[in-house]
């Protein structure tokens, strides 16, 4: 049975069937799938720099402002110094943590959103969706409630349009199919949206001016304007930017925050071990959840590791490309492989005690951020994110399933 849903997990039952380097056609285009780590040594060591390209899409073409975010730009003089931007001053150690206001706000925020459903069956996914993305919008703009309403659905429309191919980026050589389609006229029409949105914040940010003031809170618009000014980005760049960064970095933490409540809650045993771990390190802090204790949440960590195994949010990462003939083309490395983990179905955090394998794309059979040039430049505000609101949800709240009933009673037919 065909789960497309799942593309990850129909690739490993393909794999059991077919071997770890797979061909598929899909349209024109042919894709070489890898699901072992060996085969993938070859194409992100050997290789890395062949396959450090992405692949022209019609989404990124108009979304990311002629591809000129650090997600779809080719690999090259230019996105080494968007990568550099974006290491060095929007996503270092001490920027993530001049976020953490913002952070805790957004994460009370959800628990007082719960609270005030006591006792009543709640649906988390909306409701975290909309919570990582007011942390990501607040650390990089300043934008008031109307403004990240509007951004919000703009943005959830641009995620399904730019998450996979469309028909028309699988038939390149028919010019017509975006315009016979429909899908270019789509596109465009969220782009003005968003061009209008984002029009409206930066003129703001420059109305408002750099008054000089180092200690005042800087969010990722006020520093890439800054190399706008100096000429090193036009404002189309500065604004590719930062959809690549309201795109890539709202439904990672979300979906991860939520897979890891849900295999909480299918396991309760584990679920009862982290509480109690949480409520041990906070026990004295009321309803503070202080980030600086973060260290001593080891079995935590354990957990966001095992769902970042099993649910990665970006499973077959962002399609690359490769822009020489060589042996290898495209891989993708599944978590799930029985020949690298022991009970590969199941949730067991545990496993990772004795592991060393982290997330820095070192171990190619755990890559839930990519590996080297292209892996996720992210990795701390994505896991501050999720550790926060997964130390706050299990402080404050206790879980269970809903009780649905699946034999309904004549009457109830
Ligand atoms: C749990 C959270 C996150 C996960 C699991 C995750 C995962 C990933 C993955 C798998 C990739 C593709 C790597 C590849 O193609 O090899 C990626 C790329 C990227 N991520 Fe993340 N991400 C997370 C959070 C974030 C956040 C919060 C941001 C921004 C605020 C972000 C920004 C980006 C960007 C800009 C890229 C493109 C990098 C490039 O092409 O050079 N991510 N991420």
């Amino acid at each position: 049975m065909l789960r497309a849903a799942y593309p990850h997990r129909l690739f490993r039952d393909l794999a059991a069937a077919h071997g770890p380097l797979m061909h598929l056609q899909l349209g024109e285009l042919h894709f070489l799938i890898v699901s072992s780590a060996e085969f993938a040594k070859e194409a992100m060591r050997t290789h890395d720099t062949n396959f450090a390209n992405r692949p022209l899409m019609l989404a990124s073409e108009e979304l990311a402002y002629n591809s000129t975010g650090i997600t779809f730009s080719p690999y090259g003089d230019y996105w080494r110094q968007l990568r550099k931007i974006c290491t060095v001053e929007l996503l270092g150690g001490r920027r993530v943590r001049s976020f953490r206001r913002i952070r805790e706000e957004e994460s009370m925020n959800t628990c007082r959103w719960i609270a005030s459903r006591r006792g009543s069956a709640i649906d988390l996914s909306e409701r975290l969706y909309l919570s990582s993305f007011d942390v990501v919008v607040r650390a990089a703009v300043k934008a008031n409630a109307k403004e990240r309403k509007i951004m919000v659905s703009t943005f959830m429309e641009s995620v399904k349009l730019a998450s996979g191919f469309l028909m028309a980026d699988l038939y390149p050589s028919v010019k017509l199919l975006p315009l016979i389609t429909g899908a270019r006229f789509k596109i465009r029409r969220i782009r003005r949206e968003v061009d209008e949105v984002l029009d409206g914040i930066i003129e703001q940010h420059r109305a408002a001016g750099d008054d000089g003031d180092d200690a005042k809170f800087e969010g990722f618009l006020d520093i890439l304007l800054k190399f706008e000014k100096d000429g090193t980005l036009t404002t189309d760049n500065v604004k590719a930017v930062l959809v690549d960064i309201f795109i890539a970095g709202t439904d990672t933490s979300a979906a991860t925050i939520e897979w890891a409540m849900s295999e909480l809650i299918r396991n309760p045993s584990k679920l009862i071990k982290a509480q109690q771990e949480v409520r041990k390190v906070f026990d004295n802090e009321g309803s503070y959840i202080d980030e600086d204790k973060f260290h001593d949440l080891k079995y935590l960590k354990l957990i966001i590791k095992e769902t970042l195994r099993l649910h990665p949010p970006a499973p077959l990462l962002i399609p690359k490309f490769n822009s020489q003939r060589c042996e290898i083309n495209g891989y993708e490395i599944l978590g799930r492989d029985p020949e690298y983990w022991n009970d590969a179905e199941m949730f067991i955090p545990e496993r990772f005690e004795e592991s060393s394998n982290d997330f820095n794309g070192s171990y190619l059979e755990y890559i839930p951020f990519g590996a080297r040039r292209r892996i996720c430049p992210s990795m701390l505000l994505g896991l501050a994110n999720v550790e926060l609101s997964l130390a706050m949800l299990l402080h404050h709240f206790d879980f269970e399933m809903p009780i649905i009933n699946s034999n309904p009673s004549p009457s109830s037919k």
